[in-house]
């Protein structure tokens, strides 16, 4: 059977770009919709997305349209890439136009800020009988668009959708690992934007490397705790989705989180920067953690922080101030 599928991608972002790349450089026939006429006309006319990918040149043969009902028309499985904020009401639109057979791959990382839920919660109540599925690990859409090399996780309810999803979405340096923990898949990607902010942020006020590793490792700790108390799987934490994204997004100014925390830490202006999803999630990720009885002081003071309710200087002073305690 030829792995040959028609693979639609939602969003003319970065990474939805990115993607469109890899599933074209995997043979597959890929159209992709964007919303915005221009990034459609250059995609199609210049194999570029310059708006977010710069100077990348793509592989030939994505076809972008501003007409989704056209672009889903026939499609195998979807690669849902737009913003965690704008998930659910972007699928909700689509619903009728997405076919019934076809799995959705959600490809952004953060948690609903007006409802809590997980992305894979969003799509399940915006499209009900679709087989939902999450793609996550450390990637940086320019690497990727790139074809630079790349590993990461695609989780499915199903075992079997998992791994075919998995071939199907492995290129020639994309390499998917199969997994059937949806929800750590989803959590692990979530949660590090937001620790990636507060490394930034720690960087960009001047404290050093040791300060960065001891947030990195705490920060951890309650991704884990969280992870645990939702039934996620400690492997799947231990992961590409978890740690080997957190690695990443904290440790390269390449993360638009932790760049965004870079700036906050100089006392950067902070408007007009591009998505930095853990700016959403923070708030509803501090109060999730304290629904749950997760003690998560990190996610806590990053949001406080995002909030102006705290300096760097205080939020510091205030992790460090806790009483001692046992290191689990
Ligand atoms: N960039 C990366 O390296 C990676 C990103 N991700 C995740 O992927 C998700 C998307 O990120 P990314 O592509 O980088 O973000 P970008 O900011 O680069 O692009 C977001 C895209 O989504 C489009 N969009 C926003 N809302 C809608 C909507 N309602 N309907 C249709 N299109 C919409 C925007 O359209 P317009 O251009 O018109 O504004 C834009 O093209 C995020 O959750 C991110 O965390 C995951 C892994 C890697
Ligand atoms: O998710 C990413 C890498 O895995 C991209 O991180 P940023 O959104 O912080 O750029």
């Amino acid at each position: 059977m030829s792995m040959q599928r028609k693979i639609a991608v939602l969003g003319g972002g970065a990474w939805g770009t990115a993607l469109a790349a890899n599933s074209r450089r995997a043979g597959h026939d890929v159209s992709l919709f964007a919303r915005n006429s221009d990034t459609v006309s250059e995609i199609n006319e210049a194999r570029k997305n310059s708006r977010y990918l710069g100077d990348v040149i793509l592989p030939e043969g994505i076809a972008a349209s501003a007409d989704a009902g056209a672009v889903l028309d026939q499609a195998d499985a979807v690669l849902a890439v737009i913003p965690a904020q704008s998930l659910g009401k972007a699928l909700g639109e689509l619903r009728q136009v997405i076919p019934t057979a076809a799995p959705v791959v959600l490809c952004a990382k953060g948690i609903e800020q007006s409802s809590g839920r997980l992305m894979s919660e969003v799509a399940h109540d915006a499209l009900p009988e679709h087989q939902i599925a999450v793609l996550s690990g450390p990637s940086f859409a320019a690497d990727v668009a790139r074809g630079f090399p790349t590993a990461v996780t695609v989780a499915a309810g199903n075992e079997n959708t998992a791994a075919q999803l998995a071939r199907v979405l492995s290129g020639p340096a994309f390499r998917c690992y199969s997994s059937v923990d949806v929800k750590g898949v989803e959590l692990g990607g979530a949660i590090k934007n937001v620790l990636a902010i507060a490394a930034g942020a720690s960087t960009g006020r001047g404290f050093g490397a040791s300060a960065q590793a001891a947030l990195i490792t705490r920060g951890f700790a309650e991704l884990r705790r969280l992870a645990k108390t939702l039934g996620a799987r400690m492997e799947t934490i231990m992961g590409l989705s978890g740690l080997g994204d957190l690695m990443l997004t904290c440790s390269s100014p390449q993360s638009r989180n932790y760049s965004y925390g870079m700036a906050l830490g100089r006392g950067e202006d902070l408007t007009g920067r591009p998505l930095a999803e853990g700016v959403a999630t923070a708030p509803i990720a501090s109060e999730l953690c304290r629904k749950l009885s997760v003690k998560a002081p990190i996610i806590d003071a990053t949001a406080a922080l995002l909030d102006g309710r705290i300096s760097i200087d205080e939020a510091v002073e205030a992790l460090l101030r806790r009483p001692l305690k046992n290191e689990d």
